[in-house]
């Protein structure tokens, strides 16, 4: 099994993250972290608890971490996620503990505490908690596998005309993060605004039935009506679970071997991941990007994980 740690700011898509994560069988989900994002830390931290209280993750340590970005100042999106974070469903009471400590140190002590090469970072938020792991304990950064972020766009933004929320929220956290010598696979917009809910997909998850399906579709529903309202998309771009998508199975998506670097100086660029296409990348290119989704076999992966979640309240 493929051994994840998911750092996390749901957000309607962090939680189908969480539960695709949660659902296959392929993944062992070691952690989840919260951090500043979406929403502020208290919030996507009482959401991520509650996701887990409706999937019945149990065994599990949730961590809260940073609550502001590095240097910056905090910015949410309550026009896509609502004033929660996860507007939409009804939010149960969770009865399940944070885990004492602060995700930046559950992140370094279960990276160190497993085999060199085994453990997965999978961040679908903003890289702060990343960030300052990787400088409070510069050994994880040659221990872990790989980086499989959800975040950036070579050709294409979403927070501003050329940087995608979860870069530029802390652009000197990624800048960190992308140039640190850990394999980093970039899932980006380019690949995640492949991964529509068309009616066929919700049409699909309906017809499973249980709790935690219902719970999708009212993510769903929220996400599709704000994200038409904001950005005028006709069905919405469930962007996370791409990113836990490639680890379970990376024929998923394509992916290009290619320097990736992030704008920090930039008036109109800040936060951009700057793709360098123009020669074939050096060897030593530690950098990824993804490009084509195949939107059936992801869409099966994530309705078959929401089956075998059954119904566990
Ligand atoms: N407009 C918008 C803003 C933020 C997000 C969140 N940031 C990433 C996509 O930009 C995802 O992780 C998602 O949770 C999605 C849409
Ligand atoms: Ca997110």
């Amino acid at each position: 099994r493929k051994k994840i740690i998911l750092d996390c700011d749901p957000g309607h898509d962090d939680a189908v993250a969480m539960l695709l994560a949660h659902g296959n069988p392929d993944i062992e989900l070691l952690a989840v972290t919260t951090v500043v994002g979406n929403q502020t830390l208290e919030k996507v931290t009482r959401n991520a608890l509650s996701v887990a209280t409706i999937a019945g993750i149990t065994g599990v340590p949730f961590a809260a971490g940073c609550d502001r970005p590095l240097v910056r100042t905090i910015e949410t999106a309550p026009s896509i996620h609502g004033d929660s974070g996860m507007d939409g469903p009804e939010q149960p009471e969770s009865a399940i503990e944070l885990d004492p400590r602060h995700a930046v140190d559950l992140i370094i002590e279960t990276v160190m505490a497993h085999e060199p090469g085994t453990v997965t970072l999978v961040p679908t938020a903003g890289l702060t908690n990343i960030a300052m792991a990787a400088r409070k304990e510069p050994r994880i950064v040659e221990r872990v596998k790989e980086v499989v972020l959800m975040g950036g766009g070579y050709h294409v933004g979403n927070w501003s005309a050329v940087a995608e929320f979860n870069i530029i929220i802390d652009p000197e956290a990624a800048h960190i993060v992308f140039n640190e010598k850990w394999p980093v696979v970039m899932v980006g917009l380019d690949l995640t605004h492949q991964a529509l809910a068309t009616d066929e997909v919700v049409d699909r998850i309906a017809k499973i039935g249980t709790k935690p399906a219902k719970f999708v579709l009212e993510l769903m529903e929220f996400f599709k009506k704000t994200y038409k309202d904001a950005q005028g998309f006709d069905f919405p771009p469930v962007h996370d679970p791409c990113a836990v998508a490639y680890v379970i199975d990376p024929t998923v998506m394509t992916t290009r071997k290619v320097p990736v670097d992030v704008e920090l100086q930039g008036k109109l660029t800040l936060g951009m991941t700057v793709a360098d296409f123009r020669a074939p990348a050096p060897e030593d290119c530690h950098t990824s990007v993804a490009v084509d989704l195949d939107h059936k076999k992801f869409w099966d992966l994530v309705t078959d994980a929401i089956v075998r979640i059954g119904e566990p309240t």
